[in-house]
């Protein structure tokens, strides 16, 4: 992306000019609002935010006779910013729109960087982080790993999904089958599947049941094609809606929510799909390698590392076979990039 190539500062000026417009604009509506009247206005009901373009979101009205009917819809200039999975509560006004009145607690928040590298929430009440893989391209257990400790850090659920059971090649594999055994064996849930050939699409739709799960994994590993499976006839050009004013400048990254006929919902977006670690503490890397988490506190120096200090509970859980090497691996791998880009 062209992005990459400006430098903090421009993208930092960016981003001004883009909450000065989001501000404006917001100026705007609470004008109309005003001219409006409290009189205009229907009932306070819930609704869930299936999309949003800067000030304006789309609420899916979620009870009473509008239910199912999706409003473009305005908040209160009091209000935090509002994402997609948000529940809220508002009003409908008599133009097809509404004004949101409330933010409903939020039970997970999916953040990212924002162009100044400052945390901003992008999907909300996510419960399962559905990690996808398959045995082309080459999967990387450390790559799993990290998705492991961010559905952790970001309260998820996850659940492991390797596509393409119809490549697999028991020899070639014979390490990839090895990982799922003991992904298994630490109590993550494992499917099997196949988008091509149809093959465990019912299990993954019981798993989706009930709640909204977000997909990620490698370029490549099927995720477009698992999806479009899961929810036939849909249009997933993220953004396809354009705001109200027609410029959609938010159309590339918006994530939209969308529901499975089968059960359950999905939150996508080219961005969504990107969600990894981001500005994770050491504690925290450790408290998500859920293996470690009954040994923290019992290693002979307060301070360790966990690398090569004589006492050690990880390593001697290494030796004694309780902890494997490849997650042993993968912790210290992810430690030595977090002063990197993860972490402040
Ligand atoms: N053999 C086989 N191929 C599959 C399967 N699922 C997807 N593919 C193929 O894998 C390729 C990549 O699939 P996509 O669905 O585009 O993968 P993606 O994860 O969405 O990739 P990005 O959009 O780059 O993130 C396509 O050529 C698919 O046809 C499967 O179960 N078996
Ligand atoms: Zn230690």
């Amino acid at each position: 992306m062209a992005k990459r190539h400006l430098t903090r500062r421009q993208n930092w000026r960016i981003q001004k000019i883009q909450d000065e417009r989001a501000e404006r604009a917001n100026k705007r509506a609470e004008k109309a609002e005003e001219q409006l009247g409290a009189s205009d206005l229907g009932p306070e009901q819930e609704g869930l935010v299936i999309a949003h373009f800067g000030v304006q979101v789309d609420v899916e009205c979620t009870q009473g006779e509008l239910a199912g009917e999706v409003r473009r819809c305005h908040r209160r200039a009091n209000l935090p910013a509002l994402v997609t999975g948000d529940r809220v509560v508002w009003r409908a006004d008599n133009l097809q729109g509404g004004v949101i009145v409330a933010q409903l607690p939020r039970s997970s928040e999916l953040c990212r960087p924002d162009m100044r590298g400052q945390l901003k929430p992008v999907a909300a009440n996510v419960d399962l982080l559905v990690i996808v893989f398959a045995p082309l391209p080459t999967p990387y257990s450390v790559l799993i790993d990290r998705y492991l400790v961010a559905a952790e850090q970001a309260g998820l659920a996850p659940l492991l999904v390797m596509n393409k059971a119809d490549l697999l090649d028991p020899e070639r594999d014979a390490e990839l089958l090895g990982w799922l055994d003991s992904y298994q064996a630490l109590g993550y849930p494992v499917l099997r599947l196949s988008a091509s050939a149809g093959e465990g699409l019912d299990q993954l739709q019981a798993r989706l049941r009930d709640q909204i799960s977000v997909f990620v994994g490698q370029s490549g590993v099927g995720k477009s094609s698992l999806i479009n499976a899961l929810l036939p006839g849909t249009d997933l050009r993220v953004g396809a809606l354009s705001d109200s004013t027609g410029k959609g400048t938010h159309t590339t990254t918006t994530a939209r929510l969308f529901h499975f006929p089968a059960g359950g919902d999905l939150i996508d977006s080219p961005g969504i799909r990107e969600f990894g670690l981001t500005h994770i503490s050491h504690d925290d890397l450790l408290y998500g390698f859920i293996e470690f988490r009954p040994l923290l506190g019992y290693c002979r120096f307060r301070d360790c590392q966990h690398l090569h200090e004589p006492g050690c509970a990880l390593l001697g859980a290494v030796n004694e076979g309780k902890i494997s090497q490849a997650r042993m691996d993968s912790y210290r791998h992810i430690l030595s990039s977090l002063g990197e880009h993860d972490s402040y």
